[in-house]
């Protein structure tokens, strides 16, 4: 049986599953963690696209960030799905930048749109910080301003909503956008902003893309802001429009307001007319005591029925402080190492990045092998396709599940104009030679691609985001902590193999492990101190803690040492966190 046939039997298997691969019109998912949204998102676009939607049509499948759209090309790929022109698997940015501005914006006349090259984090920053200075003087914390304007521009806040966010926030977003036209330049929230002015203002635009991409496929719609909301209405609830609309979601596990995304969106779009709405409750991952203990932290309130049985949830108690939490971690990690858990499938995750980099420090002290992903160096397109090379070299098709052509495809993509068919006779040769060789440091393979296209690809504009990733690679193979590591390392990195994961609790989100150790339980880091008295920031560190627990099958271990590090690094003490008192864990 292939995958595809053995997916779509295990979704028979669940009524309200199946009910939405056999759906008519729109349709709207709510599902808590591990009900399998992912899995039946996928199954779905799979389906359709053999069955449903004849060539030359095509389909869009769009979701929030890089990592989460490269698990959905995997998945896709191997369910036997293979790319085709009209066939979009990524970020809402890269939908705005290279599905709409790129074919419509000369088309219609913009061409400061059709010139315009990304701006680069520098870039960004340079025009925030004359932006703020100039209408709010030198002293102001220009990052705290940036912050306050990000988020109204990823919101697409009215007049009223930015005049109501404080006094000259608008004029400052003003002169920042007009700094970056003035360099020929334009960032992912400008870019989002023009796609749903082209979308919403022109109806060769909305006919176009309903006639290539026939159906609209959204994941973690929760956590997307309103500009895909509004691309979505406009696309498929128009009557100029009629591409139909699959969106999964779950309010409970959104961590993304503070960034300006709306949860409520979600709720709303489940209540138009002609959108049909499916509650999943089946949870397929977390063993029945976890899911008894995590909802009893969120607040959704929704029925949740357990598959597997078991399941347990502990707390460890760490009087020294967060090196205790990391050194019983590693203790822990050891455990459960030799019981027979391979350590890909443990997580240990910390509400912050500077903690994950300690936590990993420790654990390579302790010997073991690391994974911290988004840490040592960002996850872009250009770092991901780095590390699919070293894993199809030196593991092959069968047993990386990355395939040369998929190499080959985003090879094309990222050289760009500079791309001939001779590059992939060369890449493949170069990828190859690997599996000859003895032991081939990473920065020595790295520099190969760099040599061979990839370092000046880089230069073009549109690339500065993955330039940028790329630069933060190169400093980790060659000075960093990845000096070290060879070929067969950035492979097992491709494939999260053999090393423990490190990981935030907001990038844990829609990964599974069988073991999951929770750090720092204590007042002020879980939740921040920020939140304590903010209503809305509190729910979402909550929400957070409920995403993390949830990712678990097995085991659930959180530490906690009634004290947290100041930043001058001094222990001081703190209430262990609430979340795990409303858990049931710890009884006042
Ligand atoms: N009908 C099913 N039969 C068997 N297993 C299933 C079924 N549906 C989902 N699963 C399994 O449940 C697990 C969770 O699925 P998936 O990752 O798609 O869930 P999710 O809802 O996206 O989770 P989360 O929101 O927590 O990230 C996976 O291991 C998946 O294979």
């Amino acid at each position: 049986m292939g995958p595809l046939t053995q997916s779509i039997r295990e979704l028979s298997a669940n009524e309200r599953q199946w009910q939405v691969l056999n759906r008519q019109g729109h349709c709207v998912v709510h599902a808590p963690p591990g009900s399998g949204k992912t899995k039946l998102l996928v199954t779905c676009l799979a389906y359709d696209l053999f069955n449903r939607i004849p060539e030359p049509h095509g389909a869009a499948c769009i979701t929030y960030t890089t990592a989460a759209a490269e698990e959905l090309r995997r998945r896709l790929a191997s369910l036997g799905v293979s790319a085709r022109p009209s066939l979009f698997v990524g970020t809402v940015h890269s939908f705005a930048i290279n599905r709409i501005i790129g074919p419509f914006a000369a088309l219609l006349g913009k061409p400061e749109l059709v010139k315009a090259s990304i701006a680069s984090d520098e870039q960004q920053e340079e025009a925030y910080r004359l932006a703020v200075g100039s209408r709010f003087g030198s002293s102001c914390n220009w990052k705290e301003k940036r912050k306050q304007i990000e988020f109204h521009r990823r919101r697409l806040s009215t007049v009223e909503e930015w005049n109501r966010g404080g006094e000259g926030l608008l004029e400052a977003c003003s002169s920042y956008e007009s700094l970056l036209r003035g360099d020929g330049l334009i960032d992912f929230e400008g870019a989002v902003a023009a796609a749903v002015d082209l979308v919403e203002q022109h109806e060769v635009v909305r006919r176009v893309l309903s006639a290539r991409y026939r159906r609209l496929y959204v994941d973690e719609y929760q956590d997307l802001a309103p500009g895909l909301d509004r691309l979505v209405r406009a696309l498929c609830l128009r009557p100029d429009s009629d591409v139909e609309l699959l969106a999964v979601g779950d309010p409970g596990q959104a961590i993304f307001s503070w960034n300006g995304a709306r949860p409520e969106l979600i709720s709303e779009l489940s209540s138009l007319p002609g959108v049909s709405t499916v509650h999943l409750e089946h949870n397929y991952r977390c063993g029945e005591e976890i899911i008894r203990a995590s909802t009893r932290v969120e607040r959704v309130g929704r029925k949740v029925t357990a598959v597997r049985g078991g399941g347990e949830v502990l707390a460890v108690f760490c009087p020294a402080g967060f090196t205790e939490q990391c050194h019983q971690a590693a203790a822990a990690v050891g455990l459960a190492h030799r019981r027979g858990v391979p350590l890909h499938e443990i997580a240990v995750i910390c509400s912050m990045n500077a903690q994950c980099r300690e936590v990993a420090e420790v654990l390579r002290g302790a010997g073991l092998a690391v994974a911290v992903p988004g840490v040592e160096y960002p996850r872009a397109p250009v770092t991901l396709f780095v590390e699919s090379c070293a894993a199809w070299a030196m593991l092959g098709r069968e047993q990386s599940g990355h395939r040369l052509g998929a190499i080959h495809r985003r090879w094309r993509r990222l050289l760009g104009p500079t791309w001939t068919r001779d590059t992939d006779v060369r890449l493949t040769e170069l990828l190859v030679g690997y599996r000859d060789k003895p032991v081939t440091y990473a920065r020595r393979m790295l520099a190969d691609l760099l040599g061979m296209g990839l370092r000046r690809a880089m230069a073009r504009p549109a690339q500065s985001d993955n330039a940028n990733a790329l630069d933060r690679m190169q400093h980790a193979v060659e000075l960093g902590a990845l000096a070290d590591a060879t070929v067969v390392d950035l492979a097992s990195r491709a494939m999260r193999r053999d090393r423990v994961n490190v990981t935030t609790m907001s990038s844990s989100k829609g990964l599974e492990f069988e073991v999951v150790l929770l750090l720092g339980a204590d007042e002020g880091l879980m939740p921040y101190w920020s939140s304590a008295n903010d209503p809305a920031k509190l729910e979402e560190d909550r929400r957070k803690f409920y995403v993390s627990v949830t990712r678990a099958r097995s085991t659930v271990k959180i530490f906690y040492s009634r004290s947290v590090a100041t930043s001058a690094g001094r222990a001081k003490p703190a209430e262990p966190s609430r979340f795990l008192y409303e858990i049931g864990l710890l009884h006042r």
